[in-house]
């Protein structure tokens, strides 16, 4: 290699090691998976000039998966198709791999953290002569390192932002949760003229839980009925706790001539729901609701507490009408 060479390699290096420093800083300001995904997944392929960039990511109990879903509203989810969720990703030390089609050439680099192994980066090129055996990946693997550790900082900002949004009793959206994912989907409704629907449903006679069975059961009936929903439910739907043993389910693109069946799955599943009392005794549930389909319009504006008024007045008679029952809102 000559001096020329030599010299033109240096500045290579070095304009590349700018580009890598500022990733990195983009990168450790990332507080959202949105953010953090879409600059890894987006952000360092057009950055480096490659061609695709995904992640093998360990995930032994599905929470991760679980957590990026309740993150991302139902147009970002597309991010976690980039994404492999595995219980257990083999152990691999950095290296070309072979790509598959129709990239060219490719590179693993393990993505760990304090010696805890998360995952692998895969990055992509159609340039055959890109990744090849021998080449030099040190600075590749220092930025898998400063990915490990965001991926880290990420979820433990996640986890705290969904903390303060969560019900510490029952695990649904505490209002302010539940405001959020409202906000959220009207305004996607109005991007994209989405239907979405909601149902309001509150527990039957609960008063008369506590006052027979103690509070430790009616606890116990509310836990239940939120994982009750959760079965029922798709993992892009939100579960909010609205206040007391009122709850309020949002169903993004649930189209009005779903909602029937799905509000009959509901009633159906809290009624088979089984909730025991301290004595280990069965204590029979059921509830009643109010259900409607939304779609939002341009320069329309409709708040989170309009919608409730309405299902509440309609609530009140599904209670009038005996209970164990659900009515529709729709006028
Ligand atoms: N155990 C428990 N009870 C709660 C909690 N929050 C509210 N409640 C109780 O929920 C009950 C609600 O009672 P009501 O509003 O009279 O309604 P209800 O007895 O279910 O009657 P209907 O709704 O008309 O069928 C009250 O007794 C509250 O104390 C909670 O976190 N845990």
């Amino acid at each position: 290699m000559d001096l020329q060479e030599l010299l033109d390699n240096a500045r290579r290096n070095e304009a590349l090691l700018r580009r890598l420093q500022a990733f990195e800083l983009q990168l450790l300001s990332c507080q959202t998976w949105f953010d953090f995904l879409t600059l890894l997944l987006d952000g360092l392929p057009a950055q480096f000039d490659l061609d695709a960039a995904t992640l093998k990511v360990c995930d032994p109990d599905g929470e991760l998966k679980a957590a990026m879903l309740q993150s991302l509203d139902l147009e970002q989810g597309v991010l976690l198709n980039q994404l492999e969720f595995q219980s257990r990703v083999p152990i691999i030390d950095a290296a070309p791999i072979a790509p598959p089609p129709p990239w060219q050439s490719g590179l693993a680099l393990p993505l760990l953290r304090n010696d805890v192994y998360l995952g692998q980066l895969r990055l992509y090129s159609t340039n055959p002569a890109r990744f090849q055996g021998g080449m030099a990946t040190d600075f590749m693997q220092h930025l898998a390192a400063v990915i490990a550790a965001c991926l880290m900082m990420v979820k433990q900002s996640e986890e705290q932002a969904r903390l303060a949004l969560t019900d510490p009793l029952t695990g649904a959206e505490n209002r302010r949760g539940f405001e959020r994912a409202y906000q959220r989907e009207w305004a996607r409704g109005q991007r994209q003229y989405h239907v979405f629907a909601m149902i309001l449903l509150d527990l039957d006679h609960f008063k008369r839980v506590n006052d027979v069975h103690g509070h430790g059961t009616g606890d116990r009936a509310l836990k239940a009925l939120c994982r009750t929903l959760k079965s029922v439910m798709r993992p892009t739907d939100h579960i909010g706790r609205l206040g007391g043993e009122e709850f309020a389910v949002l169903l993004p693109g649930c189209q009005p001539d779903q909602l029937h069946a799905v509000v009959n799955r509901v009633q159906q599943a809290i009624r088979r729901m089984t909730v025991y009392n301290d004595l280990q005794q069965p204590v029979p549930m059921t509830a009643s609701g109010s259900f409607v389909s939304l779609t939002p319009r341009p320069h329309q504006n409709l708040e989170l507490a309009q919608v409730i008024d309405h299902l509440d007045s309609y609530l009140y008679q599904a209670k009038r009408n005996g209970r164990d029952c659900f009515v529709s809102a729709e006028q």
